[in-house]
């Protein structure tokens, strides 16, 4: 916003810390930096932060716009000893003078000389005000004692608390009220995660004890014994459709495909009937099975029926020189795969590295002459292609092999050890963007545990940049096989996409997916409609209004939507065509409104309109076999979870696509499937997700992954229990 004849903006700052420990530890936060409102730099001039609730302090002040970024950093002040200081680690924050500008680095503390760390989380939000939209809230505020509703101006009120610093120029205490709805997320957490922190600790180094992860431990263990993929368990289930028997091979010939569980009474298909949607295979081949529906469960079958063994099996193997947004890619990809069905793992070499050769490698171990650095790491890629390969034997069905993989010689190793056994397609990340790369470096420097013990930041991005050029030596694109090469995509605008020898139904949603990706940083915020009278009566489905809360809810959503992308140019609003959200929509005002029937609520089929209760009373064997596998459950001519997140794949992709902001308004059922997918949660547990009503669940979405906020505008009258 440019400043208007003279009349300069005014910078509004919101900033937010969040840690349980600061209140433990009597240490209180503040912020300064380089503007004389921020205390220039001075620590006695340091400005307070306010405790908005136990664990959460903020700060809103609103600085005269500068032509330069405000600089500023967090400190931390002993309660009793204010002298005593504690600056965060990391570079200078920067602000400039953008509107609606998120910054959400983790602080980071060193206490006791380094022996402890607190991390806290930071939401720094900016916009430019104005001088007239502040003095209009201002008056709104001093007259009508109202939340201003000057238009585009933040809903603010205006605290005169602090009369003495208003006389550097900036009217402190502005309180964003939506702050004042912020709940607890639940574990999904928000904070920046090191993406290749959350991939597949090394079976290989847990058999020697040399690393420490149970999940993995868990992992094989799940595999091996619990599940639905595993022969026993699957016999187990058939010897109920078989009279009591374990199903001779004949009879396993006949375990039929069609993955939803519904009604026991329905005649299960024996060998004499056969029809389109029970393809006989045998249980071996049965493994390989995606948990998943539909498109994705038939594609399975065919691809089974026709493709080579090695077809069954799909690596993905990234290729690029570092910090050209790979691990976060490859992230990315394991998270829809695994939502839709695909048993799907990410598996990061640099990790297998750490752990068997310690995080403080300097660059000169990635030089292409240090014969003994080049082996140490074929040695570690070897061992994690080995997992992969051992878990894809356990019923794996899609690698995400995450490395540079940068020269012919260690992409034809790799092959080798895969002929036979999987298909190897190669995704090349390339990018030439010099912006992109810069802030890919300085995050990777900030999150990487390489860099973990670095104190010196910039030491760090230097040491990195060298590794950078030692790979650059050696890299050879990729000609060579079935390969994707992304180039310049990650930035958002445009780039390219090219494919060679792609073929089959996974490869070809990979590909889709890749196209519809991008890292511009956008909010999502999901919904249920506000309470319908059908929720106060406790029926399921049904296409009823609102009752008189969930009217209340649908105006005060309108507000909330307003005030949260009042600086969007563009946004748009989803509902289903279930009458519920319409309703709840309709108050907003300014955004394009879309109806999805792919977002209507799960089709309870011949449940629909009845209670919990009462279909516990007239048909217990359906109640029964919901609760023993709800994921799976397919209610007699409705729907099951796995067919609602089958429908939900197009509007995942479109939610992906869009780089302006979506406010989906949907349905408990449908939300959990679209929650489960951001938050990266296994399926087993889509169908009991907490999604409450009258409560806002935003999604950003961004360089640094996904993170999570929530607002709950009201209490919601009648919760409705999931079955
Ligand atoms: O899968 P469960 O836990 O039954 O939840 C789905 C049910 O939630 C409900 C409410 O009970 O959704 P909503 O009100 O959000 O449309 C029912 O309509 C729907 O059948």
């Amino acid at each position: 916003m440019a400043s208007s004849g003279g009349i300069s903006n005014q910078l509004f700052i919101s900033v937010q810390l969040e840690s349980p420990r600061l209140a433990e530890l009597d240490l209180d936060p503040h912020l300064f930096g380089s503007h004389p409102v921020a205390g220039s730099w001075d620590p006695c001039k340091a400005l307070p932060l306010e405790r908005a609730s136990a664990a959460v302090w903020n700060l809103s002040c609103v600085v005269p716009s500068q032509r330069e970024p405000l600089d500023f950093k967090f400190l931390l002040k002993q309660r009793d000893d204010s002298s005593q200081c504690i600056v965060e680690e990391g570079p200078n924050r920067s602000l400039g003078c953008q509107s609606n500008e998120v910054e959400m680095r983790t602080a980071v503390f060193k206490l006791d000389e380094g022996k402890d760390v607190l991390e806290c989380k930071v939401q720094v939000e900016t916009e430019m005000l104005s001088p007239f939209d502040l003095a209009a809230s201002w008056k709104a505020q001093q007259e009508y004692l109202q939340p201003s509703r000057v238009r585009g101006a933040h809903d603010v009120t205006i605290n005169t608390g602090l009369e003495g610093s208003a006389k550097n120029g900036f009217a402190s205490g502005l309180e964003l009220d939506l702050e004042k709805y912020v709940v607890p997320t639940p574990n999904m957490g928000s904070g920046v995660v090191y993406a290749a922190n959350l991939t597949e600790n090394p079976r290989s180094l847990l058999q020697t004890g040399s690393s420490s992860n149970n999940d993995t431990a868990k992992d094989i263990v799940y595999n091996s014994t619990k599940g639905d993929s595993s022969p026993n368990h699957y016999v187990n289930t058939m010897k109920g459709a078989t009279g009591g028997h374990a199903p001779s091979l004949e009879e396993q010939r006949a375990m039929f495909v069609d993955r939803g569980v519904g009604s026991p009474n329905f005649a299960r298909p024996t060998k004499q009937t056969f029809s389109v949607s029970n393809f006989k295979l045998d249980s071996e081949a049965k493994q390989d099975m995606p948990a998943a529906e539909g498109a994705v469960a038939a594609a399975a079958v065919a691809d089974q029926m026709y493709g080579p063994k090695e077809d069954r099996k799909l690596t993905i193997v990234l290729v690029g020189l570092p910090a050209r947004g790979k691990t976060f890619t490859a992230a990315k990809l394991t998270r829809y795969l695994r939502w839709l069905g695909h048993e799907t793992k990410h598996f990061n070499v640099g990790k297998y590295r750490r752990l068997k050769h310690g995080t403080n490698q300097t660059a000169d171990f990635f030089r292409g002459d240090n014969r003994e650095g080049v082996e140490a790491r074929n040695e570690v890629a070897a061992l994690a292609m080995e997992d992969m390969l051992s878990w894809m034997q356990e019923g794996g069905q899609v690698g995400i092999f995450d490395a540079t993989n940068s020269t012919r010689i260690r992409r034809n190793m790799l092959m080798k050890m895969a002929e036979g056994k999987c298909k190897i397609i190669f995704l090349e990340t390339i990018c030439n963007d010099k912006d992109v790369l810069e802030r890919n470096i300085r995050l990777k420097v900030q999150q990487s545990p390489d860099y973990a013990e670095q104190t010196d930041f910039e030491a760090g991005v230097q040491d990195f940049k060298e590794r950078l050029t030692y790979y650059e030596k050696v890299y050879e694109p990729v000609e060579e096989g079935s390969y994707i090469k992304m180039i310049d995509m990650v930035s958002g605008k445009g780039g390219q996409l090219q494919i060679n020898d792609i073929s089959g139904y996974l490869p070809g949603r990979i590909v889709f997916f890749l196209v519809n990706c991008h890292l511009t940083p956008r909010p999502i915020l999901l919904t249920r409609h506000g309470e319908s009278m059908d929720n106060v009566r406790g029926r399921i489905g049904g296409d009823s209004s609102l009752s008189e809360a969930g009217q209340l809810y649908s105006r005060k959503l309108a507000s909330f939507v307003e005030k949260r992308l009042k600086s969007e140019r563009t946004a748009s609003i989803w509902t289903s065509t279930l009458q519920r959200t319409i309703l709840t929509a309709h108050p907003i005002i300014g955004f394009p409104k879309i109806q999805w029937r792919a977002l209507d609520e799960i089709n309870a089929g011949v449940c629909d309109g009845m209670t919990y209760d009462e279909i516990k009373k007239s048909k217990p064997e359906e109640y029964e076999s919901r609760k023993k596998d709800k994921l799976r459950y397919r209610y007699p001519r409705g729907e099951s979870y796995l067919d609602v997140i089958q429908r939900l794949e197009p509007v995942i992709i479109e939610l992906e696509r869009q780089r302006a902001p979506v406010v989906v308004i949907a349905h408990q059922a449908v939300l959990r499937a679209l929650y489960a997918y951001f938050a990266d949660k296994p399926l087993e547990e889509v169908p009991n997700i907490e999604i409450p009503l009258h409560t806002i669940i935003e999604i950003q979405m961004g360089v640094a992954g996904v993170q999570e906020k929530r607002y709950k505008l009201m209490d919601a009258v009648h919760p409705t229990a999931g079955l």
